[in-house]
């Protein structure tokens, strides 16, 4: 099993990378960007990717959600949520740094830090946060935003430590694979769906909405991503809980594809998140899909009922 990943080495995503039970044994190799990593996956030249979709403070990275939206399909098998804690990594202490680098997520989720600290520093942005500790490493600038295992590997004193706004900020990422049938049901999954609506329809998103909310499915997340066709075109990038397999997402699925221009699925996985999974509401278990069908094949004569 070999692996494609937001490198280079150091990067936080090499770190959720370690956490991810299905790279336990896989070979890993860091790649620039994130569309390297996906297209390295579409060309068959890994098995996997495993990039960044999702800051708790910054939001989307929109990359990584553009591709899976609009490139050639490709599907989440499985996703890591890390806590991520920077740090100011310089030879020089503050009040002598003029030039700061890192990656804009990382600089986003230090703004308020930046701003207050050094005022007066030139900010840069790099393609990972483990690039930019290098480029300080390398001379380039004079201080880097990264992670403090980052600070160390690259032998970059910390200035200071636990210097982002918000202290329990995490990143979401994602195990992405060509198109494949979903690992498992575990009972507190994802499934991942793009959908696109007609256009100029009053209430398409509604209906949208309405498909899942009838069947008990629960939204974690909901984004709307220009399709690049022109002004106004939106394609929703949604997050349901619950997985293909469960009875309540195949019915939502089907009524998405009745009533959108287009769905695409980009796979069902296990979450990982601590809360407890969301129950489906009364009636829309599995057992209550398949009491109801057995009825109504009893009313029809069809079944053994
Ligand atoms: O630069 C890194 O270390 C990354 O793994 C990328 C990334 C991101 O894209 O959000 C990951 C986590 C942090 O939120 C900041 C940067």
């Amino acid at each position: 099993m070999e692996f494609a990943y937001l490198g280079p080495r150091g990067t936080f995503t090499e770190a959720a990378l370690r956490r991810l039970p299905a790279a336990k044994t896989a070979t890993a190799t860091p790649m620039s960007s994130i569309p390297e990593v996906l297209d390295a996956v579409r060309r068959g030249e890994v098995d996997a990717g495993f990039v960044p979709i999702e800051n708790s403070q910054e939001g989307t990275v929109t990359v990584t959600v553009d591709e899976l939206v609009g490139g050639d399909p490709l599907v989440i098998a499985g996703e890591i949520v890390l806590p991520v804690t920077m740090v100011l990594a310089s030879h020089k202490a503050p009040d002598a740094i003029a030039t700061v680098a890192s990656h804009p997520h990382a600089l986003a989720q230090t703004r308020g830090y930046l701003r207050r600290e050094l005022p007066n520093a030139v900010v840069h942005q790099a393609l990972s946060t483990a690039q930019a500790a290098q480029r300080v490493a390398d001379g380039e600038f004079d201080a880097a935003v990264c992670a403090p295992f980052t600070a160390e590997a690259v032998g970059l004193p910390v200035q200071a430590f636990n210097i982002g706004d918000n202290p329990s900020a995490v990143t979401r990422f994602v195990h992405v694979v060509r198109p494949a049938a979903p690992p498992e049901p575990t009972g507190n999954d994802i499934t991942s769906l793009v959908v696109y609506i007609e256009h100029d329809q009053v209430g398409a998103l509604l209906n949208v909405l309405t498909e899942l909310a009838i069947r008990g499915i629960n939204l974690t997340r909901i984004e709307s991503r220009p399709t690049g066709e022109a002004l106004g075109r939106y394609a929703f990038f949604l997050d349901c809980t619950g997985h293909l397999a469960d009875a309540r997402m195949g019915e939502a699925l089907m009524g998405l594809r009745r009533i959108c221009a287009d769905v695409r699925y980009l796979g069902s996985y296990p979450r990982d998140n601590a809360d407890r999974p969301v129950q489906p509401p009364q009636g829309l278990s599995d057992a209550a899909f398949s009491d109801a069908a057995a009825w109504l094949d009893s009313l029809r004569g069809t079944g053994n009922a």
